[in-house]
């Protein structure tokens, strides 16, 4: 199984960070969360006090901050320079602020080289929007993980405090529509993906699957 690349994408809140770092342990393969760094960029360009509106000002500073991932699927660590940023970048300013800088292409270019720069020789879960698509498009196994909206809400408000299943599906479909339509690279299925639906399923059984697809396609 050495170099393998497992590509995991999706919509928002359909489970594949959780299902990635499940088939990540249980092959003893490396874990990448992609969204956590558009999400760590996303946090530094807040803090510059930039305008989300101003995309050329974005273009231009998204190569200052040094975006550090770790790819432990035990203990995912990311870094903004000496930063740990791991906490910060899961709050609402940075959640609802997301999608707009990862539609700038400069923003989009950077990243994607890091990420191929640490898929490196492979034997790795990668999980985003892209990876499929365009960051590894080579990978033996595409994964496209879905669940109902409703899953997915009831899924996100469950462990978010202070929120309602209402509320979360709406910040989830404002989320999908921006990823799913902007021009650069936009969230969907890769050509030889196999689409899972998760929304009648738990963890374990999701997991289960893409090891199974895993032991099929390698
Ligand atoms: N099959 C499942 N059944 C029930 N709950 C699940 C399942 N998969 C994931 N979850 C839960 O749903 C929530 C969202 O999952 P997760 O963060 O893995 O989704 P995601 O697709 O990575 O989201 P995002 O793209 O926003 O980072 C988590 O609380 C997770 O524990
Ligand atoms: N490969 C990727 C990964 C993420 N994004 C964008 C779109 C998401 O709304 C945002 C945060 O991702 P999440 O943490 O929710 O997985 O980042 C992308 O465009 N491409």
């Amino acid at each position: 199984m050495a170099g393998l690349v497992v590509a995991m994408d999706g919509p928002s809140g359909s489970g594949k960070s959780s299902a990635s770092r499940g088939v990540a342990r249980a092959l003893g393969l490396r874990y990448l969360d992609t969204g956590a760094q558009y999400r760590a960029m996303t946090w530094w360009i807040l803090r510059q006090g930039v305008d989300l509106a101003d995309s050329a000002t974005i273009a231009a500073r998204c190569g200052e901050p040094e975006i550090v991932s770790g790819t432990d699927p035990d203990s995912p660590a990311i870094h903004v320079g000496a930063v740990d940023v791991a906490g910060p970048i899961r709050e609402d300013e940075v959640t609802s602020a997301v999608s707009a800088v990862a539609a700038v292409p400069e923003v989009r270019a950077r990243l994607v080289a890091l990420q191929r720069e640490i898929i490196g020789a492979g034997d790795i879960v990668v999980e985003g929007r892209d990876i499929g698509t365009v960051v590894a498009p080579d990978a033996p196994v595409k994964i496209y993980l879905t669940a109902s909206p409703e899953a997915r809400a009831q899924r996100r408000s469950a462990e978010l405090a202070g929120t309602t299943a209402e509320a979360q599906q709406a910040a989830l479909a404002r989320r999908d529509t921006l990823d799913s339509t902007r021009k650069t690279d936009p969230l969907s299925m890769a050509d030889g993906a196999v689409e899972l639906d998760t929304t009648a399923l738990n963890l374990d059984e999701v997991i289960a699957e893409v090891l199974r697809l895993v032991k099929e396609r390698t």
